[in-house]
């Protein structure tokens, strides 16, 4: 998965050609993914990518996510740019759903990380920091500490039944986070991209040639973002924090943006602050999705890991 919405070729055929992007050649559904519905376009002018927005992406929040990635792809970013229909319109309905087409970026995640690609995975990061600046629109994170408390508090005691104790060590555990949470000011802030996962990076020979997954993208302190990478890139087998992977994504962040003192000093907290906000959203995720669904559920207790790892931490 991810198809929630099967497209019929005659439906495409008359949506395309409301495009200038050529005549459809094939199409298929893209299996991996959980949120959207993505297809591979092949048209007679190239490769492109359909996606109708299934599940919690807010379709008023749309104009926001698709401005930031024409945005950042201006800059030069490798992010997929939005394709206009005739009229100037990126964002359209089909089957439905809200649907947008973008470029096709070359490339494919790693499977394996290590040291080098984690070099360039931190300049990439800076780099659509740096990209970011300028699109002035603010999108606050739906998912900052605010929403921490009533995501673990809206799973009840489906939480302890997963692992006993959960949920009284993830609720203290947050109460502390919240409480030493940095005030607005106290950090540099911009346009982040909140879900930098391996699996939304493509990399072709050693370099990012693409980052993709835009969608839970907001405006935040740009640390939080390397925060995320942390949690994300750095534990061998889910499991085992491994050091020189995290320095390298903060050598490769620092050599296109260095950090401020505050960041850095910011950072085991940010890092405790991702860690939470993972476990939660695959807690939820654990709890109301049926484990005979197609869509394959996600460990929110690697996050606990996590988190257990970065409360011990004293610096990153
Ligand atoms: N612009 C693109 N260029 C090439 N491939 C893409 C592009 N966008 C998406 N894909 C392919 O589609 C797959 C699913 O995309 P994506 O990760 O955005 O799915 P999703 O369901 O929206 O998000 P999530 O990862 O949060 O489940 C990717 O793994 C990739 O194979
Ligand atoms: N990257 C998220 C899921 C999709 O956004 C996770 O691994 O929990």
């Amino acid at each position: 998965m991810a198809v929630y919405t099967e497209l019929a070729a005659e439906t495409l055929e008359a949506f395309l050609g409301t495009y200038g992007i050529g005549l459809l050649v094939s199409f298929h559904g893209i299996a991996e993914g959980v949120e959207n519905s993505n297809f591979l376009l092949r048209t007679t002018e190239g490769d492109f990518i359909l996606t109708l927005f299934e599940r919690r992406v807010n379709a008023s929040e749309l104009p926001w996510f698709l401005g930031l990635m024409q945005h950042l792809a201006g800059r030069g970013l490798n992010c997929p740019l939005p394709v206009s229909d005739r009229t100037g319109t990126a964002l359209r309905t089909l089957a439905g759903r809200p649907a947008a087409i973008t470029t096709f970026l070359p490339g494919v995640s790693a499977t394996q990380l290590d040291e080098g690609l984690c070099l360039e995975l931190g300049k990439s990061l800076a780099r659509l920091h740096l990209a970011g600046d300028g699109y002035g629109a603010v999108r606050p994170n739906a998912l900052s500490p605010a929403a921490w408390a009533p995501l673990l508090e809206s799973c009840g005691e489906s939480a302890d039944a997963l692992s006993p104790g959960l949920t009284a060590e993830v609720r203290s555990a947050l109460r502390k986070i919240e409480e030493a949470w940095p005030s607005v000011e106290a950090l540099p802030r911009g346009q982040i991209h909140a879900d930098l996962f391996p699996d939304n990076v493509f990399f072709q020979n050693g370099q990012v040639s693409g980052l993709i997954d835009f969608y839970f993208a907001c405006t935040d302190f740009l640390a939080y973002d390397l925060a995320i990478c942390l949690n994300a890139w750095c534990f061998r087998d889910e499991k085992t924090f491994e050091p020189s992977f995290a320095a390298a994504i903060l050598q490769g962040y620092e050599s296109v943006r260095p950090l401020t003192k505050a960041e850095k000093s910011a950072l085991p907290l940010l890092c405790q602050g991702a860690a939470i906000r993972f476990l939660l959203t695959r807690l939820y995720d654990w709890i109301n999705t049926p484990a005979n669904a197609l869509v394959t559920r996600k460990d929110p207790l690697a996050y606990l890991v996590r988190l257990r790892h970065f409360a011990g931490a004293a610096h990153v």
